[in-house]
């Protein structure tokens, strides 16, 4: 591999960045330290995460769904672990398929660790391919467990929160009370999150809006984390006693996160869509002496 030109491109969703590795065939590994590598934001490209753009028929992970779902975001973090799914991440996996050509605008359906997720494509108001997008996110899981988050001399309850990825979302007085989140929070009980989580402070902003901070397992904190809005526009809903199961009304939220805004609808059925931007920021080569040594 490391004498191979390989392909790159570099995208993000409201500042939640990734380098894009589009490897239709599946023939590329990419092992957690070089994953690491080329999210390292000094001696790599930089990015949050890995999104391997992969055809669902070549990937063992994938194969099951590929009669619905013709991509596969294998989406790795910044630290080159493995998530179930990435909510900017497949936003902007969708920017590419279409940047590539590989899709037009409208709707897609895109294989994910967590399943089969659909996406909208819009255009923008010229026609064009800057629009909003918006994926169906599935249902939220929201387990009973008591959790607990702890930053410096202060903790908080936050509620479980599963959105195919593991979220325990706090509720802050004042976004600073999250600290530098240089290290993960540390939470209890240790056994509620066996593979680490994700965990949003969240802080209200008006009707129905809220603002969040966030420290994602595997990769630091980020300027946005889409399953992470999810999780807490769901939990926000139930604070503030609204559940579309029991109105049977459509239930939406705006989340302002570092990097811009993400609005979350969660409908009668459960199903949580969000929407907002993703970006194709550039694209180009990995240099072959580079990828030598970071494959040493
Ligand atoms: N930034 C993502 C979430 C990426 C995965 C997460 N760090 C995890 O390990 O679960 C998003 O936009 O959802």
């Amino acid at each position: 591999m490391s004498n191979e030109r390989i392909a790159f491109l570099k995208g993000h969703g409201t500042e939640n960045d990734f380098v894009i590795v589009p490897d239709p065939d599946g023939r590329l590994e990419l092992p957690a330290d070089l994953v690491a590598r080329l999210c390292d934001r000094r001696a790599g490209i930089g990015g949050d995460g890995v999104l391997h753009v992969v055809r669902s028929a070549a990937h063992p992970e994938a194969r099951a769904m590929a009669d619905e779902a013709e991509w596969f975001m294998d989406y790795r973090n910044g630290d080159g672990s493995i998530a179930e799914m990435c909510g900017n991440g497949v936003r902007v996996f969708a920017r590419y398929l279409q940047h590539a050509g590989l899709v037009g605008a409208g709707d897609l359906a895109v294989a994910t660790r967590a399943g089969v997720r659909r996406v909208h494509l819009a255009k923008d108001a010229a026609g064009g391919a800057a629009g909003d997008v918006t994926v169906v996110m599935g249902r939220a899981e929201l387990p009973e467990e008591q959790v607990t988050v702890t930053v410096g001399d202060r903790s908080w309850p936050a509620r479980n929160v599963n959105m195919g990825n593991p979220h325990a979302v706090a509720f802050v007085e004042d976004l600073g009370h999250a600290g530098d989140l240089y290290s993960a929070p540390p939470f209890s009980p240790a056994a509620v999150y066996p593979d680490g989580v994700n965990v949003e402070f969240v802080v209200d902003r008006g009707p129905r809006h809220v603002a969040m901070r966030v420290h994602e397992r595997g990769s630091g904190e980020t300027r946005s984390c889409g399953t992470g809005a999810c999780a807490v526009a769901v939990a926000t809903a139930r604070r503030d006693g609204a559940d579309p199961a029991v109105t049977g009304s459509p239930v939406t939220y705006t989340v302002d996160v570092l990097g811009g805004t993400l609005v979350i609808t969660e409908l009668p059925d459960g199903t949580v869509e969000m929407t907002g931007p993703a970006e194709i920021v550039a694209e180009g080569t990995l240099d072959p002496s580079w990828l030598r040594a970071a494959t040493a």
